[in-house]
Parts: C-alpha cells; sequence; structure tokens
C-alpha cells in the first residue's frame, strides 16, 4: 500500500515540474498539487480511519440526532439507507415505492398512503461500534411540533437539502428550530442524480441565506444520471457504492480531472475553519497544513460550538454517500457528554436557578417526556434521559403534576415496534407504557430535587374548522378521538361551540386538519363533515384608549363593588400577537388581594373580541387606579369589572383593527407559468420578495395572507399541468384591509343580531 503511494507521489512530482515548466501561469494549481502532495505523504504515516471517540464507555459512543428538512427532501429515504446499512432492517422500501410497502419509519398508515411524514419516528441503530438514536422528522409546516420536540431533545442534527431546490423555505424554518435548541449539525446535499443538482449553488446558498460558515467535506464524481461517486477533501479517497444496494463501499484514488477541484476544495475547508479555529488560524497564516487528525478534531470542535457546518454530499434514492454521512456523524456531532443541558429549580422564594445536568448514570435520574403517543397498549411516552439512570419499576415524581408513578415498563423504539428494556442510562432516548403525564413534564428520581428541564416552543395555531357529525350517535368517538389527539399534539386545539352546536378545531394548516379529520375516520370509524376552513383572525385597537368602570350590584344581600380605571395600549410588529397586563397603581385604592382577578378579568375579555368574535391580540391593559368596598368589593366583582371594562371601552371607543395571519410562500413550477404564477399571487394581495431559476424551473418566494391561500394547491396543479408545487409557514400577523375587515364586522354583527331575534 505504501509503495503504491509513494509510487504514486512520485508521479505527481513529475507531473507537477512539468506543469511548472509548460504553464508558468500554473502557479496555484501546481500549489494545490503540492499541498496534496504533502498529504499524500502525510498519509503514509497516519491510520486512515483515524478513531476520533475511542474506545470509551458507551455514552461517548451515543450520538442522538434528528433528520430534518425541507419537504421532499428525501429524510425518510436517508433514514431507510442508515437503518439498512446499519443492519437494523434486511430490506429496503421507498417512500410511495411501487411494491407499495413504504419506508420504515414513516410506519403510519396515512403517511404511506399519502408518501409524506406526519409524526416523527425514532429509532435506534449501531454503526461502527457506536449507538445512534434516531428521530426522522416531517417536512411539512403544518407538522412542526414534530420537529419541535425531536430537537429539544437531540444533541445534533442532519439538515438535509435537495441539490437542486436547495435552501428552501422550511430550510429557513428548521435553521431557526436548531438555533432555538443550540443544536450543531452538518449538511447533507441529497438528489445529486437529479437533473440540475448543484451542490456549489446550494453551499452558497447556506451561506448567503442561512449565513452558515458551511464548506464541503466532498466533491462529486459526477453529477445527474453521471453522478457515481465522492471524492473526500480530507483523505483524498474517491469512494463508489457498489452492489445491489450500494453496501460495498469501493475505495480508491480520486480520479485525474477532480484532483485539482479537490485541493480548491481543501483549501476552503481550512480558510472557513480558520476563520473559527484557533489552532487552524496559526496554521493557515503559517501557510502550513493540518495532519488529519488535527484537522478532523477542529472540525468536530467548530462544528459542536455551532461556529460550522461541514457539508457532505450524496444521493439516497441512488444509495450513495450514506455510508460517509454515517461516519462523519461518528466523526463531527456531539456525544451526549460534550452537550449542557440545563434544569430549572424554583426556591422557596420563587427564584429561579439554572442547573447544569450531569451526563452520569450514576447522579439522581432527570428525564423530560418530550412525546405522547396513545396505542394499543395505553399512553406511550417518550423520555429522554438526562441524568441518571431509568429502571423498571423505579418510582419518579412528576416535578408539575407532583404525582409520583412507577415505571411499569419501559421500551426501545424502532418505528413502530418496541423492544423491552431493563434499563437506559444519561443520554438515551427511550419510552415507557402505562403512565400519564402531558408532554414536557419532568421526571426525577425520588432523592432528586424537583427539577424543570425547559419546555418545549409550541406555535399557536393559525386556522380552524368547525365540525359536525354525520351520525348523532358517533358523538363519542369524536370526543374519544379528539381528546386523544390533543393529549398527543399541543398545537392542535379542541372548543365546542354550545350555540351552533359545532366542534370547533384548529391547527397549523389545513393539511393538519385534514389529516386529523382522516385519522378520526381510520383510527375511531367517526364520520364527519368539514366546514370551509377559517382564518384564526385576531382583534386589535389601532390606538391607545382610556377606559373606566365601576361594577356595582345591590341585591338584598351582600352586593357587588369594584372599579377599576387605566389604559389599553395596542401592541405593534412582533409584539401583536401578545397580551400583556401591566399593573400601575400606587397606594391601597385596589387591595393587592384583588390585582390577580383584575388580571383573569382581562384574560377572560381577550379570549373573544366585540368586533367579530375572534381572540384580541396585540393588547397592554395599564391598570392605573380603582376603587375597591370595605364589605362589598370581592375577588369575583374585580373580575367581572375589568372583563366588562375592557369590553365596553373596545366596543364604544376604540378603533377597531382586525389582524391576519400573513404566510411565507415558496412556489416553483416550469419557467413557462412564471408570469401567470405571478399575477394570482398579486390578485391574493400578495407581495413578491424574491425570485430565483434553475433548470428551466423558477422559484418564487412571496408573502400572502393565509384566507388567500385556501384551495391553492389544487389552482397551482391546474395552472402547471401538475408540474407546480408550493409550501408555506406561518410568518406573522399584520392588519387586514379596512374594506375587508368592514366586512367581516357587518356579517358578525348581523349574525349576533339574528341570534337575539
Ligand atoms: N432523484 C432522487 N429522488 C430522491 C432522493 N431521495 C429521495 N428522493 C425522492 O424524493 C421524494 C421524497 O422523499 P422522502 O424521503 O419522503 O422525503 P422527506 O423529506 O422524508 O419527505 P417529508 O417528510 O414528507 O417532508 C420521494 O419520492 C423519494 O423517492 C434522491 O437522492 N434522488
Amino acid at each position: 500500500m505504501i509503495q503504491i503511494q509513494l509510487i504514486q507521489g512520485v508521479t505527481y512530482l513529475a507531473y507537477y515540474m512539468k506543469c511548472l515548466h509548460t504553464f508558468p501561469s500554473c502557479v496555484n494549481i501546481v500549489r494545490y498539487r503540492w499541498v496534496h502532495l504533502y498529504r499524500q505523504v502525510e498519509l503514509y504515516s497516519t491510520k486512515q480511519q483515524t478513531e476520533l471517540v475511542g474506545n470509551g464507555n458507551l455514552i461517548e459512543r451515543t450520538r442522538n440526532i434528528g433528520i430534518s428538512a425541507h419537504i421532499d427532501s428525501g429524510k425518510t429515504t436517508v433514514s431507510e439507507r442508515i437503518l439498512f446499512y446499519s443492519g437494523r432492517i434486511s430490506e429496503m422500501h421507498e417512500v410511495k415505492g411501487k411494491d407499495h410497502v413504504g419506508a420504515t419509519m414513516d410506519s403510519m398508515e396515512l403517511e404511506r398512503q399519502r408518501g409524506i411524514t406526519i409524526q416523527s419516528a425514532a429509532t435506534q441503530v449501531e454503526w461502527k461500534d457506536h449507538c445512534l438514536n434516531l428521530i426522522d422528522t416531517p417536512g411539512h409546516v403544518d407538522f412542526t411540533i414534530e420537529v419541535e420536540r425531536a430537537l429539544r431533545v437531540l444533541d445534533s442534527a442532519v439538515l438535509v437539502l435537495c441539490g437542486v431546490g436547495g435552501v428552501q423555505s422550511q430550510t429557513h424554518t428548521v435553521d431557526r428550530q436548531m438555533r432555538r435548541y443550540q443544536i450543531p449539525h452538518l449538511a447533507f446535499i441529497n438528489k445529486l442524480d437529479r437533473t440540475g443538482a448543484d451542490p456549489d449553488r446550494v453551499i452558497k446558498q447556506m451561506k448567503a441565506k442561512l449565513g452558515h460558515n458551511a464548506a464541503a467535506l466532498h466533491v462529486p464524481i459526477g453529477l445527474e444520471q453521471n453522478f457515481t461517486g465522492i471524492a473526500d477533501v480530507i483523505s483524498m479517497k474517491a469512494y463508489y457504492f457498489d452492489g445491489a444496494y450500494g453496501e460495498v463501499v469501493r475505495e480508491e484514488s480520486i480520479p485525474y480531472d477532480l484532483q485539482d477541484i479537490c485541493e480548491a476544495r481543501y483549501l476552503e475547508l481550512l480558510e472557513a475553519l480558520a476563520n473559527v479555529d484557533e489552532q487552524i488560524g496559526e496554521l493557515f497564516l503559517e501557510e502550513k497544513y493540518p495532519s488529519q487528525e488535527l484537522l478532523k478534531s477542529s472540525i468536530r470542535r467548530a462544528t459542536i460550538s455551532r461556529k460550522f457546518v461541514p457539508v457532505v454530499l450524496g444521493s439516497a434514492l441512488k444509495n450513495k454517500g450514506i455510508q460517509p454521512l454515517l461516519d462523519c456523524v461518528l466523526d463531527y456531532m456531539p456525544n451526549p457528554r460534550e452537550v449542557d443541558n440545563w434544569a430549572r429549580l424554583e426556591d422557596d422564594n420563587g427564584k429561579v436557578q439554572k442547573y447544569k445536568m450531569e451526563t452520569d448514570p450514576s447522579k439522581s435520574f432527570v428525564g423530560l417526556a418530550f412525546k405522547i403517543e396513545m396505542g394499543r397498549y395505553g399512553q406511550l411516552t417518550y423520555l429522554r434521559v438526562y441524568q441518571g439512570t431509568l429502571k423498571k419499576g423505579m418510582w419518579l415524581l412528576n416535578t408539575r403534576s407532583k404525582k409520583r408513578i412507577r415505571v411499569p415498563r419501559s421500551v426501545l423504539m424502532h418505528a413502530d415496534k418496541m423492544q423491552d428494556i431493563q434499563t437506559a442510562e444519561s443520554g438515551a432516548i427511550c419510552a415507557m407504557f402505562g403512565v400519564e403525564c402531558r408532554s414536557g413534564d419532568t421526571f426525577v428520581s425520588e432523592e432528586s430535587p424537583p427539577y424543570s428541564m425547559e419546555s418545549i416552543h409550541v406555535p399557536e395555531p393559525v386556522i380552524s374548522q368547525a365540525l359536525k357529525l354525520k351520525f348523532e350517535s358517533e358523538s363519542k368517538k369524536l370526543s374519544r378521538g379528539l381528546w386523544r389527539f390533543q393529549l398527543e399534539d399541543p398545537t392542535f386545539r379542541v372548543e365546542y361551540n354550545e350555540e351552533s352546536r359545532e366542534t370547533i378545531i384548529s391547527g397549523m394548516g389545513e393539511l393538519h386538519l385534514d389529516i386529523y379529520v382522516q385519522r378520526l375516520r381510520n383510527e375511531f370509524d367517526c364520520h364527519v363533515n368539514k366546514q370551509n376552513p377559517q382564518v384564526a383572525y385576531r382583534e386589535t385597537i389601532s390606538d391607545s384608549i382610556e377606559f373606566s368602570h365601576i361594577h356595582k350590584k345591590q341585591t338584598g344581600g351582600a352586593g357587588q363593588y369594584a372599579s377599576v380605571k387605566g389604559r389599553l395600549i395596542p401592541l405593534l410588529g412582533e409584539d401583536n400577537q401578545k397580551v400583556i397586563f401591566d399593573d400601575r397603581t400606587i397606594g391601597n385604592n385596589i387591595p393587592r388581594e384583588f390585582i390577580p382577578a383584575i388580571e383573569k378579568g382581562f384574560m377572560d375579555a381577550v379570549k373573544q373580541g366585540v368586533y367579530i368574535g375572534q381572540k384580541i391580540s396585540g393588547i397592554k391593559m395599564m391598570l392605573d387606579d380603582g376603587k375597591a368596598h370595605l364589605v362589598d368589593s370581592s375577588e369575583l366583582a374585580f373580575r367581572i369589572a375589568s372583563r366588562t371594562a375592557v369590553q365596553n371601552s373596545m366596543r364604544e371607543i376604540a378603533v377597531p383593527r382586525i389582524l391576519e395571519p400573513i404566510m411565507t410562500v415558496e412556489i416553483s413550477a416550469p419557467v413557462e407559468f412564471q408570469g401567470e404564477i405571478q399575477n394570482t399571487i398579486t390578485k391574493k394581495r400578495g407581495t413578491i420578495t424574491g425570485t430565483d431559476s434553475t433548470e428551466g424551473y423558477f422559484i418564487l418566494e412571496c408573502e400572502v395572507p393565509l384566507k388567500e391561500m385556501f384551495g391553492y394547491s389544487t389552482t397551482l396543479r391546474s395552472m402547471t399541468q401538475g408540474k407546480g408545487e408550493y409550501s408555506m409557514e406561518f410568518l406573522r400577523y399584520d392588519f387586514l384591509p379596512i374594506m375587508i375587515q368592514e366586512q367581516l364586522m357587518a356579517v358578525y354583527q348581523k349574525e349576533l343580531e339574528e341570534k337575539k331575534k
């Protein structure tokens, strides 16, 4: 082996001398070649597969990774390969494949029918003596809570990008979520076999649009239908994937025509690292090159501290690039010990202190229930163990409900299958059966302080839809189903409207609600008629107003008296989804014990506004003064006074404003349809914020009110002969045009009058 490489080295040297002689201007090429030669020689003295993580205990050899991305980037296809190459499954199936089996991680019937991921699925695989806990998450923004939950408990992630689509709208969402939970990640640019695939463009987009300090570790060997393998710029080796399913990795020298580009990428990698890593920075300045170990350890350091994003390449469908991706997960993603996790603990004075969790199996147990599923055997609670060891049969305290529970059964999940386990140590992701709790609850062992792990960010629903039972006899099934869905999914809400006798479901999008209606039918045999979906408007005011209200009742016995005075102030911009109560009272005109009741009254009022019957938001209530009666004042009287003050002043004094949800929409279709699509977007009150084009397709980024996007998938499909696609996500609430606002208010007032008759 060493002999062959030395012969290669001497051949290269002869070539470089010739090159320099023939083309004196090619100094740069020669420099790259020298780098290459230097590194070839360096490789002789180092082991090719550097074991960075070593053979320590299991925690050091564990990686908890999520696979996240924009819709259809290939997350599930990547996961299926990971399961296959790691020996978890013995045969692979495609998402919506001809065999109609579907991918392992899409185990729900609806996922297989629609070819999309709805619920995140967890599994565990072994790769090169390491244990990988893997969660495949959905791409559709409608199921964003699944991504939130997964990222909350994972230590790192693989961001999958489509080699053609690049950075797309949901890539931004996932990136924001990774930032929220400080998740280090590496990027896998997939679908390099597709026409128009261009990994360099995708990396440029990652830098420009996501602000990532990203650099490629691979160079593709061929592209589109000629994509045959990858060249690794660190080991300077080419890898091809042979066998029926790419399971045999063949290592070769880098093809001659790719050597320049590999050297160029190597230097780019060094440059990107030099900016964030001192060791590489110093070597870079001295024009020295790091050893392979040093380079890998600095990639690891920079990635874990979120200063660098390594980029690897492949095509999951064509079985290329997955094994090197897994190697990179081991090399560059953190083990549970390398991630700081904090728990909160409130002292007797209500002061909150933060405590760092120790990833040590011998410490007291602390775990977070991050996901709940109701299954055949009762409630299944997914748990991330942060400290200590979970043991079957042990007693735990739920620090929210203060209930003690016993762990009846603990399991490892493999998509919809499970394997019983006796213990799960710090860093593990497992599940327990038969425990009642909510998602976001913290469990501790009896000897531990009652810590609480920070909970999960739950976005507010933006769309609602009324359901009516087809058969009254199925009402029990309906409530059972909806109760279960609410328990599993905090972004899915249910209310019952007594007057219309309708059940109102709210969620993150049309698809989200559609899936639940279908699940009612499939899993609960409950049939409902859906009304048209309704936008979740918000009611607010345009300017500050003052309020003053006395609630007084004298009915024989104890009377009721409460007087409140203050201001309602509109909250603009990003704050327009908030409601804030601000107590500015001085002195004792209102005794302190009544202040919480006044806040409650305000919260009662914001539940349903007076203009169109929707929730109020973007308002701050400032309580300035008031009055109490020695005998007749009570909490109830102040609660009523506060609620009525808000309602009356909004109805009588304020200038009403209605807010509507605005979505970021990304549309992609063949260029010949661009003009027509842009026109329809403008008609829909949309604003175009960016356009891009590649390989005969254009990408249109725009902001459009949600109301206008109802049914758009059908419109787009028919407009583009089925070739157009779009995705959207919630952006912000903004004022509704006055004309539409007045129409809505008129309809609501008419409805109210009719009800009075
Ligand atoms: N050409 C090509 N197609 C791919 C590749 N990887 C995945 N696909 C196809 O892309 C489609 C979407 O793949 P999935 O794996 O379901 O993507 P996903 O990101 O899990 O999808 P969601 O979870 O629904 O967002 C499927 O039809 C796959 O067969 C690839 O490398 N090349």
